[in-house]
């Protein structure tokens, strides 16, 4: 497939996609030409160029997306008559949200927060996260809700290319921060075994019911969609915390 076609299709032009390997090909160009791992905010974060508030303030901000996953996934499984896709999908609830006796991916997000020396109600709380952050990740859940179950399963693909990024920021941040430690980072080591489950199943189910190139295109739009919903928290995140204009209500880091 020509890369040229892909850059029209980045773009929003007419791209034919004739088969799963043409489709499979356009997600691979859109993730690493648009994933947030390219993002200025992640370069500085994972480069060790911030500051502990900084810090604090992306990992406030990402709690709201990591406590809206679950929720996200109940609307996804909510969009399938078919027991086997539910029965699937349903252990990326349990991932998050844990089990009795089991901790989930929100209690060691929480870890991190807690580590970094936030106080975990006012995490809770989100009252202190951008508008934008808010916004972004309704608009998920909206997406799911709202577009084809085809569509709101091709819009989890970003997780293809999660974790080259997780082991960037572990090793990344282990490095270079002193107020970073292996425990509070537990949730990225994780995520390394639990991604790449869950992007292959979400892979070969697009290219398997995506069988016309109109629904190879709506996949591919999908996964446009979500690199910006990731893109723009991080516009805002960059946009409040390191230029300086942070929004009324917002978190105001303590000097540090
Ligand atoms: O740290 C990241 O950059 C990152 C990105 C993404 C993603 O690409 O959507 C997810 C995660 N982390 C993550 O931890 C996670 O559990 C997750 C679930 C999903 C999803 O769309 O269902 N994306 C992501």
């Amino acid at each position: 497939m020509k890369l040229e076609g892909m850059t029209a299709l980045s773009l929003g032009a007419k791209t034919v996609l004739n088969s799963a390997t043409e489709l499979e090909a356009a997600l691979r160009f859109i993730g690493e030409t648009r994933y947030h791992s390219l993002h200025p905010f992640h370069k500085l974060l994972h480069g060790g160029k911030l500051n502990k508030g900084q810090v604090q303030a992306w990992a406030l901000n990402r709690y709201y997306y990591q406590s809206t996953i679950p929720i996200k996934d109940a609307v996804v499984i909510s969009r399938f008559r078919d027991r086997n896709i539910r029965v699937e999908w349903r252990h990326r609830i349990e991932d998050h949200d844990g089990n009795i006796g089991s901790e989930g991916g929100i209690e060691r997000w929480l870890k991190l927060t807690e580590g970094l020396g936030l106080d975990t109600a006012y995490v809770e709380s989100t009252e202190g996260i951008l508008p934008a952050t808010r916004f972004a990740v309704e608009a998920y859940v909206h997406f799911v809700r709202d577009k084809s179950p085809l569509e709101a399963i091709a819009s989890s693909l970003t997780e293809l290319f999660a974790p080259n990024l997780h082991e960037e920021r572990i090793s990344g941040m282990l490095a270079h921060y002193d107020f970073v430690n292996p425990d509070i980072m537990s949730y990225f080591s994780r995520r390394l075994t639990q991604a790449p489950r869950d992007a292959s199943f979400a892979l070969d189910y697009v290219k398997a019911h995506a069988k016309t190139p109109e629904q190879r295109e709506a996949v591919c739009n999908a996964l446009i969609f979500k690199t910006n919903v990731l893109w723009v928290q991080l516009d805002a995140l960059y946009h409040a915390y390191v230029e300086g204009h942070i929004p009324p209500g917002a978190f105001v880091p303590k000097a540090n």
